[in-house]
């Protein structure tokens, strides 16, 4: 008698659960269209996302043909409100008082980094931008030009074989990037190469962030309790966490030897901002240890991952277009910065002489146009308020589609803005609006590091081309997506050549 009760409760209890469920994950579809999302994981498993099939930036591009620029999405329990047209963004990152960094994605990723610029707000999140903005800004990046070159040499010798075909130059392109910031921002040579134990551990950090981002519904214990006994995660987490205190003590070291110089680099920023009484009444007082520790983790991840996928991106494009590699050499040979018969002399790359190359400037930007590194992203609404009709509550998550924006025939004129056409920033798109192209974003919380992704991407493909590297197609390479944090060319194949001089 008493199992048949506790049978009966239990199955009352399993089907009360799931009523309440379903109601709570209601999916209202009558304001914005959407696709019907599943219970536990919303949109994210009939949009292809859990299990790999798509990427965001497809199912954005998707989902605006199905359903126009206003939709919903359901990013697991999250009913999310995607707006891809520029008008929207322009009202988002106008009103920093209504929209604010969305901690849709945080709850769990913040276990990895509670102190990261990314995950903060308010006074706490100005305490921080006071201390790492100054170090990113362009005047102090240009006079970092001769370190990425030599990061981009280094590069070349290292993994560019001339006749061979490259299938695994992404993670070639992740030492590159992870040795610019080590240097620019930590004046620490990481030497990382694909294999090298530094660069893996910020690999697993990258995976064990991804997994944490895609599973919002999964309870705060029980994403710690994972991390905890991951081995791989704790191997990653001891490396890492290794490296950031060494970075700290040296440079305590350097400044406790030479006192009251201005900081130069991030970490002396950092190092110099140090007071274990920092607190949010005063925006200027500081960081704690905790504080610059986990910002040395997400400054390195941040600047490190995020380039790398344009740079990938960006071999991917010039591989398929050789009349643009030619382009960008004729305007070196015009400027004589192309590589010589001699092969111990190799003219060197100023600021000036780098800013003066206009055709290359338009493939930065196209690379930064079409490639979908950060597809979309997100804010949240601080206050009940009405956009384009829509009504939307306080606490509502948005998403903003960046690459939509970016690739919309409405603000593209030269050409089909879906192709890689660098010539359309001489043409008719050299006015186009600001705000059709927000790779990074906008408003209060844009990108505090693209001042130097610009300046690091343009700097390594004329590096590239002044070299006289030839990246040739090949049946293999058919690109396509793959996504981690940045969204990267799944099948990249080329081959290389060396221009004779
Ligand atoms: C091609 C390279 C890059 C791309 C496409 C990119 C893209 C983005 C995007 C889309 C955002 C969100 C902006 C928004 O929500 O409005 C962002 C934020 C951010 N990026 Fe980048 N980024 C790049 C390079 C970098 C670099 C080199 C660094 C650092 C050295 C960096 C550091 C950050 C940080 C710290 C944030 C968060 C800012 C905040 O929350 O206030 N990024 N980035």
């Amino acid at each position: 008698m008493i199992s048949i009760i506790f049978v009966s409760l239990t199955i009352l209890v399993i089907v009360l659960a799931y009523i309440y469920l379903k109601q709570w994950y209601a999916p209202s579809l009558d304001d914005l269209p959407g696709v019907q999302p599943h219970i536990f994981f919303g949109n994210l498993l009939n949009s292809g996302i859990l299990k790999q099939e798509s990427t965001f930036n497809q199912v954005m591009i998707d989902y605006q043909r199905r359903f126009g620029d206003k939709f919903q999405y359901w990013f697991g329990s999250h009913r999310c409100l995607a707006f891809c047209r520029l008008e929207h963004a322009q009202a988002i990152f106008s009103d920093r008082h209504t929209f604010e960094q969305s901690p849709l994605f945080l709850p769990n990723f913040d276990l990895l980094c509670p102190n990261g610029i990314v995950m903060l707000t308010g006074a706490k999140w100005k305490r921080h931008v006071r201390v790492l903005l100054p170090m990113l800004k362009r005047a102090k990046i240009v006079g970092h030009l001769a370190m990425i070159t030599q990061c981009t040499d280094r590069f070349i010798d290292r993994y560019l074989h001339a006749g061979q075909i490259h299938r695994d130059l992404h993670a070639a392109c992740q030492s590159l990037t992870m040795n610019v910031i080590g240097l620019i921002g930590f004046d620490c040579d990481f030497d990382a190469n694909v294999d090298s134990p530094v660069k893996k551990a910020f690999l697993d950090f990258i995976f064990h962030g991804t997994l944490l981002m895609i599973t919002p519904w999964v309870p705060r214990w029980l994403g710690k309790i994972y991390l905890r006994y991951n081995r791989k995660y704790q191997r990653a987490y001891q490396l890492v966490h290794k490296l950031a205190e060494k970075l700290v003590k040296e440079e305590q070291n350097k400044q406790s030897e030479i006192e009251n110089e201005r900081p130069k680099t991030l970490i002396a920023s950092l190092v110099s901002s140090l007071n274990e009484e920092a607190n949010d009444e005063d925006i200027s007082s500081g960081l704690n240890h905790a504080e610059i520790f986990d910002e040395v983790l997400m400054m390195i991840l941040a600047g490190y991952d995020t380039t790398s996928t344009a740079l990938t991106w960006f071999i991917f494009f010039a591989s398929k277009n050789p009349r643009v590699q030619q382009r960008m050499k004729d305007e070196l040979r015009e400027h004589n910065l192309m590589m010589t018969d001699d092969p111990n002399y190799l003219p060197s790359l100023t600021p000036n002489n780098l800013a003066s190359l206009t055709y290359c400037e338009c493939v930065t930007k196209e690379v930064l146009r079409l490639a979908p590194t950060a597809s979309f992203t997100t804010r949240i609404a601080t206050r009940d308020t009405i956009l384009d009709d829509v009504k939307i509550n306080r606490g509502q998550t948005i998403f903003i589609g960046l690459h939509n924006i970016n690739t919309d025939a409405r603000y593209w004129h030269h050409a089909d803005p879906k192709e890689f056409i660098p010539e359309r920033f001489l043409a008719e798109d050299q006015s186009h609006h600001p705000l059709a192209m927000i790779t990074f974003g906008g408003g209060h919380r844009a990108c505090i590091g693209q001042e130097l992704a610009w300046f690091e991407l343009k700097a390594a493909i004329v590096r590239l081309m002044q070299r006289g590297i030839i990246f040739e197609d090949t049946p293999e390479n058919t690109g396509g997506y793959e996504e981690q944090v940045t969204c990267f060319p799944k099948a990249l194949a080329v081959l290389v050549r060396f221009e004779q001089s």
